[in-house]
């Protein structure tokens, strides 16, 4: 498949390397060349040697459209789980051994009661001695080296899985509120699961038939008083896990719940300090993580019980074994040693029965953190591999958008249509809750339609290369959240492979250039999680160079002036005729008329539906026009578009 960003590498080199502020001759960038023209029209770029002069999305980086290698997040799983198959199957060698020599003690006090003690042979008691130190060391080093191997398998388990759980749980966070996310827990679930003593003794298990054959062979009643125990302690585990399963799943349930409050604390940590809502916010906690501890009592106690029910059973069993032995070697049955080694036997046979059960719920637990593994990779979108496309030219067309957020009968999008020209801008205005914050997040493709859809140079959203559509978007949220790093970095969207032409260049585009270079540390200002030592006003123009880093066809910006002061809003307008001249297609939502004369289309919103689109002074014409025919009730500012008037019957 041929990869259309390869052509014509550029990129002066890699980020960090002491570009920021200076002049800078880009002028070696070699001209983007479309190998084909995506648009019906045929038409193309006015300024392709402009945007040619940076990477990205209209750009000529060929890192920039790299593709990644497919994501095929469901092999990577089967991957992981081969490997563990394999390590098991390892484990399951030295685990057969270790067993074998388990029988070494019980046979070494057979034979010490039965031979040594009545022939008297020094000589038999130093060999014997000799070859059972040997054997339990031997042992012992087995059992380390199958603990080493599982060790190992879950430390590959989490290097293998671990990045594919983070992005498909980043993707599939867009339909819900994060939880998913907490998948990564489930992978530490997992990790610690198989290197549990629980795993151990599911994997002695199967050896426990041999002991009983061996205590079978002693003496048959031995061996049937073995046998019954055995079946005890099955139906010991399965009514354990039926008395205790529903819990452990609420306690989880809750503790879920408790993470994600507590995470939400930590990202509003100064709201809740500066409305000091300190107590009620650990209440909320608190209330969730009681009823987690609550059900977990509940579930611990009953397997505690039941764990205690079945160690007597065992203890008693041995009991039983000596007594009945004792009595069968009265009437010369079986010897005194015979009856010693049965009765250990019998305990190594019971005990991983006994571990299973107590490590029951750690095995439930573990067995539901791999089943939201497993979904969450073979179900994420991100598998599929998508054709790499020419680069877009910014051709928006929306048809027929209906939104009704799952779970709410509520339709926020009623069925918009409309298209966009490469290099058109349009201003979204519309009173609140008109939904033009969810038209942008659907425009950008973070925010998927019930039906209908969004179409970058004809293409459906849903189906561009995620990677490609990204580096030809620009999005500006309303709420705006910077990474914890530098401007530089922020700019250049975390991407390592970023040159300082690219970020300088979105820079200047956003007309953010000479605010950075004010900053005593210039790009390398470093910015904290909470946005800190920026202002309000700085961190949403930072923003807004990271919407245009790679000179991306389609850029939306929301509300992109609500911090800013008049020389940000002649910044913000001035970023507009950048983009204009780039040819991008921009389509700001705002609040505010002062941007709107920077914009070619308007289109006003109200209650999901489009209520007027056109040329800007069409629009202005027909507004002006509404508001002299609707007698305002209340003197209203010019400064301010959510004027009532604008909210009547949709004339569109
Ligand atoms: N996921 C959702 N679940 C439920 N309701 C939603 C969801 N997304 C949006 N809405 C509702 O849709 C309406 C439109 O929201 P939106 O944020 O798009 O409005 P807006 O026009 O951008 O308002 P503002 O100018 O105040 O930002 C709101 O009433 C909001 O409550």
């Amino acid at each position: 498949m041929k990869d259309y960003g390869t052509e014509n590498p550029g990129g002066t080199g890699p980020t960090g390397q002491g570009a920021t502020g200076k002049a800078r001759d880009f002028s070696n960038a070699a001209p983007h060349q479309m190998p084909q023209n995506p648009h019906p029209s045929g038409q193309r770029p006015k300024s392709p040697i402009r945007r040619s002069q940076s990477g990205g999305g209209g750009g000529n980086d060929s890192r920039f459209h790299k593709r990644l290698g497919p994501n095929d997040f469901s092999k990577g799983l089967e991957l992981g789980l081969q490997a563990i198959r394999q390590n098991i199957l390892l484990v399951m060698v030295f685990t057969c051994a270790t067993n074998l020599l388990i029988l070494a003690i019980p046979l070494y006090l057979f034979q010490i009661s039965d031979r040594v003690l009545t022939s008297r042979s020094m000589d038999t008691l130093v060999m014997l001695t000799t070859l059972i130190v040997g054997a339990v060391l031997l042992q012992a080093v087995l059992d380390a080296v199958r603990r080493f191997i599982l060790m190992r398998t879950a430390v590959e388990i989490a290097a293998q899985l671990g990045n594919p759980i983070l992005s498909a749980a980043a993707r599939a966070s867009l339909h819900s509120n994060g939880r998913e996310y907490q998948t990564l827990g489930d992978l530490q679930q997992l990790r610690s699961f198989l290197v549990s003593g629980t795993l151990l003794s599911f994997l002695d298990i199967p050896f426990t038939p041999f002991f009983l054959l061996a205590i079978y062979l002693v003496h048959p009643h031995l061996g049937l008083i073995v046998m019954a125990t055995a079946l005890v302690l099955f139906v010991i585990a399965l009514i354990n896990q039926k008395i205790t399963s529903r819990s452990f799943a609420e306690a989880n349930q809750h503790q879920s719940r408790a993470n994600l409050h507590l995470d939400s604390m930590s990202r509003n940590s100064q709201i809740i300090n500066a409305l000091a809502m300190i107590p009620e916010a650990v209440s909320i906690w608190g209330q969730d993580t009681a009823r987690s501890l609550k059900s977990q009592v509940k579930a611990q106690d009953r397997n505690i019980i039941t764990a205690s029910c079945s160690r007597a059973v065992r203890l008693l069993t041995q009991i039983g074994m000596l007594g009945w032995g004792a009595s069968l070697a009265i009437n010369g049955e079986i010897t005194g040693g015979m009856v010693i080694a049965a009765s250990i036997i019998a305990g190594r046979a019971l005990a991983p029965v006994e571990g299973a059960i107590e490590g029951w719920n750690h095995f439930l637990l573990s067995r539901a953190a791999y089943g939201r593994i497993a979904t969450l990779l073979r179900s994420s979108p991100l598998n599929r591999d998508r054709l790499i496309l020419p680069h877009p030219e910014g051709r928006l067309d929306v048809e027929r958008l209906l939104f009704v957020p799952p779970g709410t009968k509520r339709v926020v999008l009623n069925g918009l249509s409309f298209t966009l020209s490469p290099g058109d801008s349009l201003a979204i205005i519309g009173n609140s809750g008109a939904g033009k914050t969810t038209l942008g997040k659907m425009l950008v493709g973070s925010v998927l339609p019930t039906s209908g859809a969004v179409r970058l140079d004809l293409m459906d959203l849903r189906n561009w290369d995620q990677r490609q559509l990204g580096s030809n978007v620009g999005y500006l949220p309303q709420d705006v959240q910077l990474f914890p790093g530098t401007i530089k970095q922020n700019i250049a969207r975390m991407r390592e492979d970023a040159t300082d032409e690219q970020i300088h260049t979105a820079a200047v585009l956003a007309d953010v250039h000479e605010m950075i270079a004010s900053f005593p540390e210039g790009y390398e200002t470093m910015v904290a999680a909470d946005g800190t030592p920026l202002s309000g006003g700085q961190k949403q123009r930072i923003a807004l160079a990271r919407a245009f880093f790679g000179e991306p066809r389609l850029v939306v910006l929301d509300e992109p002036n609500s911090n800013l002061d008049a020389a940000g809003d002649m910044a913000l307008a001035r970023a507009l005729t950048h983009a204009k001249s780039h040819d991008m297609t921009v389509v700001v939502v705002t609040q505010k008329p002062s941007l709107l004369g920077s914009v070619d289309k308007i289109m006003l919103m109200a209650d999901g539906n489009i209520a007027m689109f056109g040329q800007r002074q069409q629009v202005l014409a027909q507004l002006e026009q509404r508001r002299r025919s609707t007698p305002a009730p209340a003197p209203q500012s010019n400064q301010n578009l959510q004027n009532p008037n604008l909210n009547g019957p949709a004339p569109a």
